[in-house]
Parts: C-alpha cells; structure tokens; sequence
C-alpha cells in the first residue's frame, strides 16, 4: 500500500493541509510539503497524537450543525406561529364585524329564520338609508356565504400574496368596467328605480350618498342583479300579469316580442313590484344569492387583502431574520467546498505529477500542448501581434497559425509577466480511476523478460510458453500475439514476448507501465554483462521486483554462484544471502528449473498483492499492433482495469472503433478479457502505437472526438518538426553545413518501427541528422511518395512492400525506395547514406622523397638542391615539404624538377635530380624534400 500523504491525512482529519503541516513540524516528523508522503508508522503517531483534538472539532463541529438547524427549525416555528395569530386575528376581526352587525340588524329586524324571512324582510322597506339596506344585504350573505367559505379560505391561505392580489385586482377591474358600461346606460335608472323596491321615499338620499368606491360598485352590482332575476322570474311565469315580458324571453315570444320591447322600459317598473311574488320564491332565492356571493367575495376579499398584506410583511420580516441568519452558515458550507474541490484539485495534480500550485492557481492560464500563437494570444487575452513581436525578439519568426514549441511558450509568459501550464492531451482527457478497496480483486502478474544478448532470453519463454501450455489445455497453441499467458497450478501467469529492456523502456517512456516482475536472465557461464547492468537500472527505475533467472546451468563452464556475486555488486542480493530478490538456476535448452521458475515469479507476486478491478469500463495498453492483410488494423492490448468485451468503443491512441472481436493468446475468440489478461483486439480503424493508453468509452461520439483531437496534434507535431526551423537553428545549420538525412519509415509491425527508430537515434548526428518524418505501419503507398518527394526522403520499407502506384510514382519522382527484410541491413544502410554524406576526408598521399645532397647557385633562378630520391617518385605537381630535423620548415610547390639539363615529370626513386622549391631558396645539405598529393577520401565515418 502506497504511503499516506499530508494531504490526504489532512482530508480525513477534516483539517486545512497546513494546519496538519504545522502540527506534524511539532511532531518532529519529516514531511515537507502537502504532498510529502508519510510513513505508516508516522501516520499512527500522528493519529494517536492528533484524536483528541480531532475528536473535539469533529464534536464541535457537530453541536454547531446542531445549534445551526434546531435555530433553523425555532425560526420556522415562530414563522408558523405568527401567520396563525395573523389568521386568528382576522378571523376574530371578521366575527366582531359581523357581531356588531348583527347586532345593528337585530334591533329593526329580529328575524329569527334566515331563509323565509328573507323574503319578508325584502319587501319591508324599513331601513331608513341605502347603505345600512346594502349592509344587511351583504352581512347576510355573507354570513352563509362566510361558513361555507371558511374552510377553502383556510386553505388557500397559503397560496402566493401577489396571486391573490392580481386576482382581486382583476375582479375589481372586471366590476368596475361592467359597472361603468352599464351605468352610463343603464345604472341611473336602475339605481333610480331600484330603491322603489324596498322603499321608494329615500331615493335622492342614496343618490347622493358618498359611498366608497369598492361600495357603490358593489351597490350598482346589486341592484342590476336583481333587476335581471326579476325579468327572468316574470318571463319564466310567463303569466304576463302586466303584460311584462323580458328580453331573454322575447325569441319565445315572437309575436309580442316587439310589443314587449317597445314597451319594455316603461314595464319595468311594473315588473319589479312583482318581484316577490311568492310563486317564484326558489328562482328568487337563487337569482339573489349568486348574485350577492359577489359582493360578499368583494367584501370577503378586501378584508383578506388586509390580512395578506400583513401577513406578507411578517413572513418577509421572518425571511430577514433566518436569512441573515444563515448567511454565515451558507459562507462557511460554500468555504468547506471550495476547499474541499481545491484539495481533490491537489490530490489530481499529484497523481500526475504536476505542481498543485499550477493547477490551484487561479491567475495560472492553461494552454494545451501545440499550442498556436493565435490560441496562445487568445488564451492570454493578448493581441496576437505582441506575441509574434516578443517572439521575434527572441529571434524565432512565427505566424498567428504556427504552433509554438514549448520553451516558447514558457518563456513568451514569462516575458509577459504571465504563468502558463502547458496541458498534455492525455492530462487533457485523462481519467482518476478511484476504486474503493471492495471492488479490487486479485489480478495475475505480469512478467517481462530481461537480459544480455545470447543470454538466453527468447530460449527461456519458448520453454516457459511451451511448459505452461503443457500444464494447461493439452494440444493447445500459442500464438504470438505480442503476450502470452501460461498456467502454473491453475493460476496465470502473463509474459510479455519482446524480451529486452529497450522495449520495455520505450513503453514506459510512453507512459505504459504495464510490467509488475522482471525476470533476468544472467547467463551462468558469462556472468553479469553491461546489458545485464543496464537492464538492472531499468527495472529499478520502474520500482518493478526483480527475479534473477540463472540460465545455461548445463553448460560446463556454467557458475551459478558467480552470477549472484557479481549481482551483489548491482544491489541485486539472493534472498538465501540475506537480499530480496529471490534466484531461480535454469537451463531454458533443456528445459530444467522452468517450474521452479513459475512459481518464483508466483510467490513474488504474491508479496506484490496485485489487484485491479474486474467490473469497470476497461483500460489498458498496447503491447503490439500491426496491419494484418485479412483482418485490418490488429492490437494486443494488455487490460489493466476492467473487463473489455467485443463490441465496446475503444480508443487507443490515435485510432478508435468499435471491439469487432477479441482473440486470446491461444487464438480463440473470447467474450471477455480481465485485468492481466493480454488480448488481441479487431475493429479500430487504424493502427494505433505500441505503448499507446486503451481506453473504452460509453458513447461512440466521444471516443471519436478523442481520437480525432490525438490525430491532429500528432500532424500539427509532424508538421511542426518538418517544417519549422527557427532562425538561430538555420543559421547555425547553413554555418555549419549541416545535412539532414530524412527517412519515410513503412514496416509491418509497429515493433519494427521502434528498432529502426531506436538504432537512428543511436548513430552519431552531429553532422547528419536523421529525421524520421514520417513512420506508419502498412505498406509504401503514393502518399508516401509524395511525402518523400517533397522532403528529399528516402522510403525505408521493412517488411512491406510498394504499390504498383507507388513504385511508379518513385520512378518518376526520383524517389529511392530501399525495401529490407532484415533489420540489422535497414540499420547499415542507413548508416552508409549517413556516412555516404559526411564530407570527405583530406588527405595527404605520400609521393617520395629525396635527400638533398648539394646545393647549386644557379644565376636568374636561385638555389638548386642537387637530390637523391631515397623513396617512391617524386613529380613536377607535387606539392612538397622541406624537413630538417624531422621538422617541416617550409611547404610549398616545385618550380622545376630536372635530371640533368632537362626538365622532367616525374623521377624515380635510386635516381639524382635537381630541384627547386618555389618560394624557398635556402635549402641546406642534409634537408628532405618530401613530396606529397592532396587528396579527398570518401569517409567510411
Ligand atoms: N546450453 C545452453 N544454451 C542455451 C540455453 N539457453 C539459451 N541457449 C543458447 O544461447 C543462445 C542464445 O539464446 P537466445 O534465447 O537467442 O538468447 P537471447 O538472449 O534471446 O538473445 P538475443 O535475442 O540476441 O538478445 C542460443 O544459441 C541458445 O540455444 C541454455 O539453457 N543452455
């Protein structure tokens, strides 16, 4: 189990990271940072040092939750409280009113009964004025319209203020306006005549009494109800005592329709004096009722406005007071959210290696990686000229549409005083698998083989393979599909087939860290080599356990015990010798200790407790991929998490698609790969990379866009190495003359591609350089011609073979297509185009040389050194040296070589001749004149 970090301690302490830093410090324990990680004994000391305090706040914390939501619940209550006394209130209120009205009434009328005495009391017209008249209308009305209500006004009650107002307000609108209409045509002589009803004496009184408003519309209301039940009643008797008719009635009435209606005002007066007429009591009743439920509502309604508005007051007085209340509550809840998501942000960061402060910091601007200076200037909110000016300072030229290196990046927002964190795509979409420790289940091992060459690597899992074939399916075989599994006493065991450190590197160095035990083979009769040493440091890089096999044991100068001494001196120490790493003697020829083996790589997984969990969206690596001409674009993929089934989405790398089939390592199709298990998978539309992240997504879409998104950057990289050179780069590179040697890499495995790339970037490019700038699995087609066309490439094929298109489109082009089957000769032509451009050597070809054994004065020419050619053949071109001493004291050319009188080309060696050196006349006896050619030799490096 990994160690604990302050971090996270500080989380389950629910305590600020400093704060747990601070009192640590006291602790006297080590722990730099947040991320410093603890030791699981720290962790107990602090714990124990820390519960009583941390139990207090966790207490305290709770009794102010506590206090918090009982205050909450307190307030509440009074809330309720105050809107039922409101209620209360006005009920009372209302009953007083109504009391006192009543009582009012009780002394003109004592109306014992409510229902026939209303009719009674209606034609009395006793009520001295129209407004105490309206009242005792609107009182009894309401008193039966009150009771019947009381309960659904209970219950509307809490329904919203302004509802209940904008209602009111539209009924008094709806009066009003139908009170206007009908008043200027109607209303005055309704209000005129009406009062003749009851009492036909007080009718100027009404006239000018000075009701309010809301009254007298209620008022005029009333008295055009009554008015029309009147002259429904009478149609309805149809009697026609006073030949009265009325207008609803008159499309009954044909004939006397006109008659009626001509004559209809001046009856109407005559009809209202029948309203009480005791043959329609029942319609009377009704008519009336309806028609005062109105005013009763209005009155009910005025009334509750009131009440609302008050009540309305209370509640937002109540609204106040919690919610200032709770203002702090809601700072405090929303503090602890912050820092809560600031702490998962940390704890992210640290997962990927990235400085927490880059990521919490909120002034540092995120740029993802191939950044443009258009993008990089958005994302600054900077104009894009200023950065293309800054970058041009610095003396590298870029438009708005480049994409910027890195450095670049860094050093423009610095320049501009801004702190950037340059995004990888992978941080872009990258996912945190948190599994709960429930969900993990026991995984099996997976086991990558190391060691020197001819040590015996590829021997030993061709004996491993075949052993754990043997001990599982009888007949069964294993194919190669970049990862085998083997079965040791019913548990499995997974090897990675390409043996060697190289591979494993490369794919740790793309992030692929798929490997929890090396095996390294030590051959026993050679002993540690420098590849054994090297594979040693990379294990120990990856923190992965090592388990020495100790091959060839059978061969006669095999000394297993001076394998483990020469290990000791790596820090690789036998377990018998007091070390962890536990030694297993094989001999892979003959198949001993194989078993052993497997079981040594079974106990040291178990120490390792691998687990992963099997019920996830599955995730993974890829082992191998290449293009199989049958079946498309091939990958073994090793899942890690989850259980990859056919027909999920995957992405890995660049490529995506739906899982057409999955193939185990036996060659059969199977339903479902767990954790560790190695797989091949069908279905992605191209070849994706080895090392390269798998991922399954629920939805198509998404896994395309990820693809996609991974596929442009890689062409913005790829154009970005072909086609920008910054200035210095160019100016040195023009100075120096250097070449460049590029290379459009086809092979049929992306194993293949990783070799070559690997064994180029070991040769020596100070003076060529050799640019892959374009490598894929599959075939050599047109477009890779053209590719190489216009970057002066040359095709290497390995494994693959050209189009028809493509070779005639080489011929034409000019393009050389080299096609190798072999990789060690792909790697040494390379390296001989690669010398083939060195620029030749200089050197110096010894002609002869002559000894000068007298020197002649000759008039007009000067010196003359009398020689003897001691050595080769000394000619009139040649250039020569003057040694004395075995020390060169002039070089220069001949001005004239004789043998006797006559000028000659060339003499032989044991042949006298005269010479003069041009330029040079003061030649001794004694001196060497050595002859000698320039010449270019073509380096062989
Ligand atoms: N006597 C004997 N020879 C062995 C044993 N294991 C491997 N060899 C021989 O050693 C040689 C190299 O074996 P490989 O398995 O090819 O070794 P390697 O480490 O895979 O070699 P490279 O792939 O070149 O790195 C072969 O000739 C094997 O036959 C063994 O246990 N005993």
């Amino acid at each position: 189990m990994p160690n604990m970090r302050v971090l996270e301690l500080a989380k389950e302490f629910g305590m600020d990271s400093k704060e747990l830093l601070a009192k640590i410090h006291d602790l006297k324990i080590p722990a730099k940072s947040h991320a410093s990680p603890l030791t699981e004994e720290n962790v107990e000391k602090i714990r124990k040092a820390l519960a009583p305090e941390v139990g207090a706040a966790a207490a305290g914390l709770d009794s102010k939750e506590a206090a918090a939501l009982k205050a909450e619940q307190e307030a509440e209550a009074a809330r309720k409280a105050e809107e039922e006394a409101e209620r209360r209130k006005a009920m009372e209120h209302e009953r007083a009113m109504r009391d006192a009205e009543r009582a009012a009434r009780g002394v003109s009328t004592p109306a014992p009964a409510p229902e026939e005495p209303a009719h009674t009391v209606k034609p009395a017209p006793k009520v001295s004025s129209g407004l105490s008249s309206l009242a005792q209308q609107i009182e009894e009305q309401r008193q039966a319209e009150a009771e019947r209500k009381a309960k659904r006004e209970a219950e509307a009650r809490a329904a919203k203020l302004s509802a209940e107002v904008a209602k009111k307000k539209a009924v008094a609108e709806a009066l009003a306006n139908r009170n206007g209409k009908k008043s200027s045509a109607k209303t005055e002589e309704t209000v005129q005549r009406a009062p003749k009803k009851p009492a036909p004496a007080p009718t100027p009184t009404r006239r000018t009494s000075a009701f309010n408003s809301l009254l007298s519309q209620i008022e005029s209301e009333n008295a055009r109800i009554n008015a029309e039940a009147e002259e429904r009643k009478a149609a309805k008797k149809n009697s026609n005592r006073n030949a009265g008719g009325n207008r609803p009635a008159a499309a009954h009435n044909d004939g006397k329709a006109g008659v009626q209606d001509n004559r209809g005002g001046k009856k109407r007066g005559k009809r209202n004096e029948h309203r009480f007429e005791p043959d329609v009591p029942e319609l009377n009743a009704q008519e009336a009722a309806s028609g005062e439920d109105r005013y009763a509502q209005m009155a009910v309604q005025a009334e509750k406005l009131q009440r609302d508005k008050v009540l309305a007051e209370a509640r937002a007085a109540v609204a106040a007071a919690s919610s200032n209340e709770g203002e702090g509550r809601r700072r405090k809840r929303k503090e602890k959210r912050e820092a809560e998501q600031r702490e998962r942000l940390a704890m992210e960061a640290i997962e990927h290696g990235i400085d927490p402060d880059l990521v919490l910091d909120d002034s540092v601007v995120e740029v993802g990686e191939g950044v443009t200076v258009g993008e990089f200037a958005e994302a600054l909110g900077v104009p894009s000229s200023d950065v293309i000016k800054r970058l041009f300072m610095l003396g590298q030229a870029f438009t708005v549409t480049q994409t910027m290196p890195e450095e670049m990046v860094e050093l423009i927002a610095d320049d501009m005083g801004r702190k950037v964190r340059i995004v990888s795509p992978e941080e872009e979409y990258a996912i945190v698998y948190n599994d709960s420790e429930e969900d993990l289940k026991p995984r099996p091992p997976v086991v990558t083989v190391m060691g020197h060459v001819d040590h015996g690597k590829t021997s030993l899992l061709d004996a491993i393979r075949s052993s754990g074939v043997a001990l599982s399916e009888a007949g069964g075989i294993t194919q190669h599909i970049g990862a085998s599994v083997v079965n040791v006493q019913g548990r499995q065991v997974t090897f990675i087939d390409t043996p060697g450190h190289e591979a494993f590197t490369a794919m740790r160095a793309r992030g692929a860290e798929v490997t929890d035990v090396v095996v390294l083979v030590v051959a026993a009769d050679d002993g540690v080599m420098p590849q054994t040493v090297e594979a040693i440091n990379h294990a120990e890089a990856a923190g992965v356990p090592i388990v020495v096999a100790v091959n060839k044991i059978d061969k006669p100068g095999a000394n297993p015990d001076r394998v483990r001494q020469e290990l000791v001196e790596y820090g690789v120490i036998p377990e018998e010798w007091g070390g962890s790493n536990m030694f297993v003697n094989v001999s892979a020829k003959k198949k001993e200790g194989i078993d052993d083996l497997l079981e040594t790589i079974l106990l040291q997984a178990d120490v390792l407790e691998l687990k992963a969990n099997p019920d996830a969206i599955a995730s993974g690596f890829v082992i191998e991929a290449n293009l199989d001409r049958g079946r498309g674009p091939v990958a073994t993929v090793l899942v890690q998490r989850g259980t990859l089934k056919p027909g999920d989405v995957v992405v890995a790398g660049q490529s995506y698609g739906r899982v057409r089939a999955l193939v185990d390592p036996r060659g059969n199709h199977t339903k479902a790969a767990k954790p560790s298990d190695p797989v091949e998978i069908l279905g992605l539309g191209s070849v994706p990379t080895a090392g390269d992240e798998f991922r399954v997504f629920e939805e198509e879409r998404d896994a395309r866009k990820l693809a996609e998104e991974r596929q442009m950057r890689a062409r913005l990289k790829e154009q970005e190495a072909r086609g920008h050179v910054s200035l210095d780069d160019l100016f040195s590179r023009i100075e120096e003359g250097m070449a460049d040697l590029n290379l459009v890499v086809k092979a049929d495995v992306q194993g293949s591609i990783e070799a070559l790339r690997d064994a180029f970037a070991k040769m020596d490019q100070s003076e060529v350089r050799i640019n892959i700038i374009h490598a894929a699995v599959g075939g050599v087609t047109e477009t890779d011609v053209t590719l190489a066309a216009a970057s002066d490439a040359i095709i290497i094929g390995f494994n693959v073979r050209p189009t028809a298109g493509a070779r005639k489109s080489a011929e034409r082009e000019k393009v050389d297509i080299r096609l190798y089957r072999v990789i060690y000769q792909a790697i040494e032509d390379i390296n001989a185009a690669r010398v083939g451009m060195l620029a030749p050597e200089i050197i110096e070809r010894d002609t002869g040389s002559a000894e000068v054994r007298d020197v002649f004065r000759v008039p007009k020419v000067g010196n003359v050194a009398g020689c003897y050619v001691t050595e080769g053949e000394l000619s009139r071109d040649d250039r020569v040296r003057v040694v004395r001493n075995q020390t060169i004291i002039f070089e220069g050319t001949l001005s004239s070589l004789r043998r006797f009188k006559d000028d000659v080309k060339t003499v032989k060696q044991g042949y006298e001749c005269g010479i003069s050196v041009d330029g040079y006349n003061d030649v001794k006896v004694g001196d060497m004149i050595e002859g000698y050619r320039i010449e270019q030799v073509a380096r062989t490096e």
